[in-house]
Parts: structure tokens; sequence; C-alpha cells
């Protein structure tokens, strides 16, 4: 019973600051160039500093090649990192064995087949339900605030573990956790007043009503 919440795409010490402060159990710093959220290696090494000992710190890292996953790696000290883009089952195994370090892997779910993903990629050690994003030139693979259809987790294997992400706001994440019963919850655009534009109030009301739902999974 994990219960975490996870607040991604964090780009200033103010935001940083509030996410904290409510209580989040895990903070997200992109390193996606593309990304409107993407923090130099430099911002990311202060963020980071200013979350130490406060909560998990992760890194999200799009198809990253070695050295762009020393530099992270380097800069952040990340407690974990994610991996959102199609990085092989065999890819995921050596960047672990490489920053040796907890490794998350994001899988885009669209239909019921592409949950038969979660068996190859068993040897990450977090597993991130994420929406398949649009199917428009340059899209990115995540940050699209798009849900996919939670109720494909239906025949989940209870026994799997997995965090959910993809379209949650504070408005839809009480029910998300009620159907999918997750282990953790991950949001970025949810909680933004425009792309990469984090609001304080969205962060604290999204924080609010994932505790509130996942104390009421429990009972
Ligand atoms: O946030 C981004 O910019 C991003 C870019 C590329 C891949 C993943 C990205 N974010 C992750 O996407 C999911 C869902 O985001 P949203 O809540 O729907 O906006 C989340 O796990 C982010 O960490």
């Amino acid at each position: 019973m994990d219960n975490l919440i996870k607040i991604c795409g964090l780009s200033t010490p103010e935001t940083l600051e509030v996410a904290l402060d409510a209580g989040a159990d895990m903070v997200g710093f992109t390193r996606i160039p593309r990304s409107p959220r993407h923090v130099s290696l430099d911002l990311a090494h202060r963020l980071s500093l200013q979350a130490r000992g406060r909560t998990q710190r992760v890194v999200l890292l799009l198809n990253p090649g070695d050295e762009d996953i020393a530099q992270a790696v380097e800069a952040i000290n990340p407690d974990l990192i994610q991996l959102h883009g199609s990085e092989t089952p065999e890819r995921v195994a050596e960047i672990r064995a490489m920053v040796k370090r907890p490794v998350m892997k994001a899988l885009g779910i669209a239909e019921a087949s592409d949950l038969q993903a979660l068996t190859a990629y068993a040897g990450a050690d977090r597993i991130l339900l994420d929406a398949k994003p649009p199917r428009t030139a340059g899209a990115l693979p995540g940050g699209n605030g798009i849900a996919f259809d939670w109720r494909l987790l239906n025949g989940l294997d209870p026994r799997l573990s997995f965090m959910l992400s993809g379209g949650l706001n504070p408005d839809n994440v009480a029910e998300a956790i009620r159907l999918t019963k997750p282990q953790a919850v991950d949001v970025s655009s949810g909680v933004e007043s425009g792309p990469g534009l984090k609001d304080p109030a969205r962060i604290e009301a999204f924080i609010r009503a994932a505790r509130t739902a996942f104390a009421a999974a429990h009972h």
C-alpha cells in the first residue's frame, strides 16, 4: 500500500514549495527540451536541493542517451528515474544497472492489449500507466492532459502495482482512484493554468482530493 502522490513538471521554486508544503510524496523535474516543463541542469539542481530530504525526487527523461542520464543524475541526484519514451525492456535494465537507482517505465494505454507490456517490463521498479498521445505530428508521449479509459484496468491482476497518470486533475482524481485502485497517482497538466504554468491552488486541491480518496479506498 503506497498511496503516493506525484506532482510532475515543477519548474519554479515557488510552485515546488507549494507541492512540498501540501505533502507531495514525489516531485518530478522534466529533462525533455521539447516539453514546456523542461528545466536546465542548473535549475534542476537548485530545485532538487530545495526538495532534498522533504520528498522523493524524480527525473523525467525521454529515450535518453547515457550522457543525458549521467548529467541528470549528477545534477538532480534523483530517487527515481522516469522513462517516458520507447525504451525497450533491455534498455530499461541497462539504465537501471548503470545508475543503480530505481527506474519507472511509462506505458501508453489505449486498448486492453497495451496492458500486455506490463509483463515485458516486469524488471522495472515501477510502472506508470499513461494515455497514448494524440496522433498529431510532434506530439509528446505524455503531459498532454489526456485520460485513457480507466475501465481497461478492470481485469488487471490486483497484485500488480502501478502509478496512474494521464489527464488527472483535482476534479477527477478521486474517481480515478476509486475505479482503478492505483498505488500512486501522477499529474502534470491538470495542475496548470497553461502549458508549463503550475497553479498553486490546483496543486493543493489535487493533493487534498487524492489523499482523501486514498484514505477512503482503504476503509
Ligand atoms: O510533462 C511533460 O511535458 C511530458 C513530456 C513528455 C513525456 C511525459 C511528460 N509528462 C508525463 O506525462 C504524464 C501525464 O501527464 P498529464 O498529467 O496528462 O499532463 C505524467 O506522468 C507526466 O509525468
